[in-house]
């Protein structure tokens, strides 16, 4: 799926505003809680029941950030094989973010982190994606088996060049939920600006054979897919 260039209209029918648009990856083992964790960050609600998500559920928000309305697209993938197989390769087109996640109660899931990676590298998504790791279901850590869980994840995150979250999607504060998604399109944000000064940069030092308009375009588009 592209990203797109939206707009809405005024009373007098024109155009007053574009929003971009930024397609989040969530990704992980089957039940580490990646549809209650989208889920709570696009209603503030804990789902009261949840199935299997067979292939992918779209979840979207348009945050406000540093005065720049920015949808955030998310993809709630299937964690089981049977129910993903014929959606991967639309997973992993035009993706801006991704979020690992597991689930603090079951290692497994976090000794399956590498093979989350794998596929992404196999889909030919760099480090200079922002990605997040998301331990999840925190309200249920009680042992110290779980807090050294937790610092391997950290080390995981930090080796990876990843942010860390310990979160909670039935907690009753979802602050930590929200910053997962709210830094990662502050990132691609700052990300985008930074490709556009470079930009900018390179127009200036060159010969100017190409309009700088154009060129910033083309490198808004890599990122963002729009510009407004
Ligand atoms: N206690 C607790 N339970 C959670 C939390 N997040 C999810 N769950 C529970 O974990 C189970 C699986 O949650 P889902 O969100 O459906 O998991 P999923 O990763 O989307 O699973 P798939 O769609 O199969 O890949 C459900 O019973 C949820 O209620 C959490 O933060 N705390
Ligand atoms: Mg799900």
């Amino acid at each position: 799926m592209d990203s797109s260039l939206e707009s809405s209209s005024s009373s007098n029918g024109m155009p007053v505003r574009c929003c971009r648009t930024c397609k989040i990856i969530v990704i992980g083992d089957a039940g580490v809680g990646k549809t209650c964790l989208t889920h709570r960050f696009c209603t503030g609600q804990f789902p009261s029941r949840t199935e299997a998500t067979i292939g992918v559920d779209f979840r979207e928000k348009v945050l406000d950030i540093e005065g720049e309305k920015v949808k955030v697209q998310l993809w709630d993938t299937a964690g089981q094989e049977r129910f993903r197989k014929s959606m991967v390769q639309h997973y992993y087109r035009n993706v801006h973010g991704i979020v690992f996640v597991f689930d603090v109660t079951n290692p497994i899931s976090f000794r399956n982190l590498p093979l989350w990676m794998d596929e992404c590298r196999q889909h030919a998504l760099g480090p200079d994606i922002p990605r997040a790791l998301v331990c999840n279901k925190a309200d249920l850590v009680t042992s110290t088996i779980t807090s050294v869980l937790i610092e391997q994840a950290r080390h995981l995150a930090e080796v990876h060049g990843m942010s860390f979250y310990l979160t909670s999607a039935k907690g009753r504060k979802g602050d930590q939920v929200d910053s997962i998604f709210v830094t990662l399109a502050k990132s691609l944000k700052s990300q985008r600006s930074q490709s556009v000064n470079e930009c900018v940069l390179q127009c200036r030092s060159e010969s100017f054979a190409i309009p700088a308009k154009i060129i910033i375009a083309q490198e808004s588009k890599k990122k963002w897919a729009c510009i407004c």
